[in-house]
């Protein structure tokens, strides 16, 4: 096990590289393996969800390889099995529930273990299985896993009650194979959402609207093969953003879609940030004194929920005080404690988080979900004249950030990793 060092106080300064996206790369995997011949997968991130997912792909039979280029991954399922995954890697990360949509779409059945992953809160999964019932599912909660099975699926129209991500994902997959047309309607449309359609429809797939509220999907009888370039992490892009401004950096975040990240963009500016948008990056370029703001985070295009917690510790960089409220997670705040324990005035009111500006000093921390992690980082960053804070749970961390240590040395930070010493 190892821990995170981090000795703060140093702007960053450079260009930083944004791999692919964690969000599409954990439902584009379970996709591919509708395919009956292989898929090959461009600008995958590298991250112990995707090795994971990688992992129980080949237990499930599939023949799973990195090609020539090492961010190139090839599936070739068509040997595979629906073989029964009640417990093991699948209680590892939450996305293993998208091997649901995909198993039951291809097979008529899949035993799924309930996911694992980031439990900042209960996160329920009724909107997914009320999708697999619509289309004609039989579904048996088993201990803690799920079985579903189906002789046929049937389009449906499906109205979502909550918006959510991964239920429009999930019955997207299993509709695609399903007999007539599915409409998935108060579907989320987050860029990740259009990502997976475009995967689906290069392998035969016949899906409009993904982006939009109304997804329409005309079943078809078989998926093949194709190759599929995974769009830019706008979370990790999102986080450098709010690092370069937290540290009064400048700082060029490439390879990423800007449109993806206009909530954040708005924000900073709003705190006094100077933001330049280019075609296919942005630079920030931190000021020396920050105006408080108030952050609401929402479904796309709003402030993502994937972004208010390393928020919260830019927030702590402004000469006021700030509010920050997450309308989809209403308790993703295990990172405040931490931040706390590092000097940080915030005080948790319901669904709030309320920031008071001030100085941060070193600590010892633990991330205790992925972006609680992130926010641990911002914070650390921003500590003064080298002071040294070290972060334990880099098993959330690295589920989400490619070459976090890497990318943050090439911007000048100063950041280490050490093995934890059990004594
Ligand atoms: C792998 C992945 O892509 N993870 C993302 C995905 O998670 P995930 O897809 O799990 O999140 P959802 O969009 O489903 O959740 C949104 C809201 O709906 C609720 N809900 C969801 C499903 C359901 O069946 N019933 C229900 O009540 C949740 O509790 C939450 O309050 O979107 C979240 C919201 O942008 C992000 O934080 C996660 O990073
Ligand atoms: C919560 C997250 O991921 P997951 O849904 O995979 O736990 C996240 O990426 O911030």
């Amino acid at each position: 096990m190892e821990k995170l060092m981090i000795a703060g106080g140093r702007p960053l300064r450079g260009t930083v590289q944004i791999s692919g996206a964690k969000n599409s790369a954990v439902a584009l995997l379970p996709a591919s393996l509708m395919a009956e011949t292989p898929v090959l997968l461009d600008n995958l991130p590298h991250l112990s969800d995707v090795e994971t997912l990688n992992d129980i792909m080949r237990e499930l039979g599939a023949v799973v390889t990195w090609e020539g280029s090492e961010d190139t991954l090839r599936i070739d399922a068509s040997a595979m099995k629906p073989i029964p995954m009640p417990n093991g890697n699948v209680k590892k990360l939450r996305a293993s529930y998208y091997l649901m949509g995909a198993l039951l779409g291809r097979f008529g059945e899949a035993v799924i273990g309930l996911p694992g992953g980031c439990n900042f809160e209960p996160r329920p999964i009724d909107q997914h299985i009320k999708g697999f019932e619509a289309l004609g599912a039989r579904v048996y909660h088993e201990g803690g896993a799920i079985r579903l099975q189906a002789k046929e699926l049937r389009g449906a129209r499906i109205y979502l009650d909550v918006v959510s991500v991964g239920a429009t994902i999930n019955i997207m997959l299993a509709a695609s194979r399903a007999k007539g047309l599915t409409l998935i309607e108060n579907a989320a449309k987050e860029p990740e959402i259009i990502d997976v359609a475009t995967l689906l429809n290069a392998m035969g797939a016949r899906i409009k609207g993904a982006g939009t509220e109304t997804i329409r999907i005309e079943g078809v009888d078989s998926l093949h093969g194709c190759r599929h370039s995974i769009i830019p992490d706008r979370i990790q892009a999102g986080t450098y953003m709010i690092m370069a401004a937290a540290t009064r950096g400048d700082v060029v975040v490439d390879n990423i879609i800007p449109k993806h990240l206009e909530a954040v963009t708005a924000k900073l500016q709003e705190m006094g940030a100077h933001i330049y948008e280019m075609d296919e990056s942005i630079r920030v370029v931190g000021q020396p004194i920050y105006q408080p703001v108030d952050v609401k985070a929402l479904v796309y295009p709003g402030f993502a929920t994937d972004l208010q917690s390393p928020m919260t510790s830019l927030l702590t960089q402004t000469n006021g005080t700030s509010v920050l409220t997450d309308h989809v997670y209403n308790h993703r705040f295990k990172h405040v404690p931490e931040l706390v324990r590092m000097g940080a005035k915030i005080k948790v009111e319901g669904r709030s988080a309320v920031i008071e500006g001030g100085m941060l000093s070193p600590a010892k921390v633990k991330a205790a979900d992925l972006r609680a992690g992130a926010a641990l980082v911002v914070a650390a960053l921003t500590v003064p004249n080298g002071g040294v804070t070290e972060i334990t749970g880099l098993e959330y961390i690295d589920r989400g950030y490619d070459r976090l240590v890497e990318n943050l040395r090439k911007l000048g930070a100063e950041v280490w990793r050490e093995p934890v010493r059990l004594d």
